[in-house]
């Protein structure tokens, strides 16, 4: 007689239209397995649109890492299907954490590529080809200013800033122009004015290249600059607040007036996994 065993739920694979570039149906992931497993995320489903930017916001622990990380392929979900440009995004042997930018590109959507890593190369000029295609000239020079590095090219990592080397793997994500950008906490090294810079030009990159950004943050400041703030909770995809209420969210978290930054990471700002304090302390 067959033994029984437990079936995951059979999840529908309808191919989603053009315009969705990312698209989570059914995701599962348990972490660990037998005492130690977790389930991080239960059935979350998620659709996001070519050519936007879309920030990942909930509680600590509610999943928002676990889901990105399964969207780039970078983690394998137990159940459920991620598709990227139409194709299924396979599991990515690389593992990463907060700060990471991984892409995937149209051509090569098979492949992640984890840019956090790609900083301990030995030499830190950005290249002038990637993926075996030169970078465009124009845009490498776009793209190095605005994020503030054009005068960091030649320096090698170690002469480099903790938020330098962000913003390096920043630009080296942006500058083959993949179609997706999935960055966790990207902003999580960097002071508020390379915060905005970074900010900035992920924006524009969907504006003016038709890249789709998805930004785990915990950062209200940050949620401000995306078009769409999707929650997690419980490993579930648990709503979008409208924009109004993220303005009045975003304006709640800027420094008051007067006041000068602390600068420092501190369980007191709210923030967890390293973000940086916004709050101002009195000078
Ligand atoms: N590799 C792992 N092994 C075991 N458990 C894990 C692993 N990665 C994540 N988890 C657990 O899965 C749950 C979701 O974690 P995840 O990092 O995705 O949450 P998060 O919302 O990104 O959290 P945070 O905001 O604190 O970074 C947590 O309970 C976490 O402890």
């Amino acid at each position: 007689m067959p033994r029984s065993r437990t079936l995951e739920p059979v999840v529908p694979q309808t191919i989603p239209p053009a315009s969705v570039a990312v698209r989570a149906t059914a995701l599962r992931k348990v972490h660990g397995t037998g005492s130690t497993a977790v389930t991080a995320l239960e059935h979350a489903d998620l659709d996001v649109h070519r050519g936007t930017f879309t920030a990942v916001m909930g509680p600590s622990g509610s999943g928002k890492s676990t889901l990105v990380h399964c969207l780039a392929g970078l983690d394998e979900p137990t159940s459920g299907v991620v598709w990227v440009g139409g194709r299924h995004s396979p599991a990515c042997a690389t593992t990463s954490s907060p700060g990471c930018v991984a892409t995937t590109s149209g051509s090569s959507s098979r492949r992640s590529t984890c840019c956090r890593c790609s900083t301990r190369a030995p030499t830190s000029s950005l290249p002038s080809t990637m993926a075996g295609r030169r970078v465009d000239r124009a845009w490498f020079d776009d793209v190095v200013t605005r994020l503030g590095i054009a005068d960091r090219l030649s320096h090698l990592p170690s002469q480099l800033s903790g938020g330098q080397q962000q913003r390096v793997a920043i630009a080296r994500a942006l500058l083959s122009r993949p179609d997706v950008v999935f960055a966790d906490e990207p902003t999580g090294n960097l002071d508020s004015r390379s915060g905005a810079q970074v900010l900035s030009m992920l924006r524009a990159s969907t504006r003016e290249v038709q890249q789709t950004v998805i930004m785990v943050t915990h950062d209200p400041v940050a949620a401000a600059y995306a078009d769409r703030v999707v929650l997690l909770a419980d490993g579930r995809v648990a709503g979008e607040p409208a924009r109004a209420d993220r303005r009045l969210g975003a304006a709640g978290a800027q420094p008051a007036g007067g006041l000068t930054c602390c600068g420092r990471r501190s369980p007191a700002c709210g923030t967890r996994g390293g973000a940086p304090c916004r709050r101002r302390s009195p000078s």
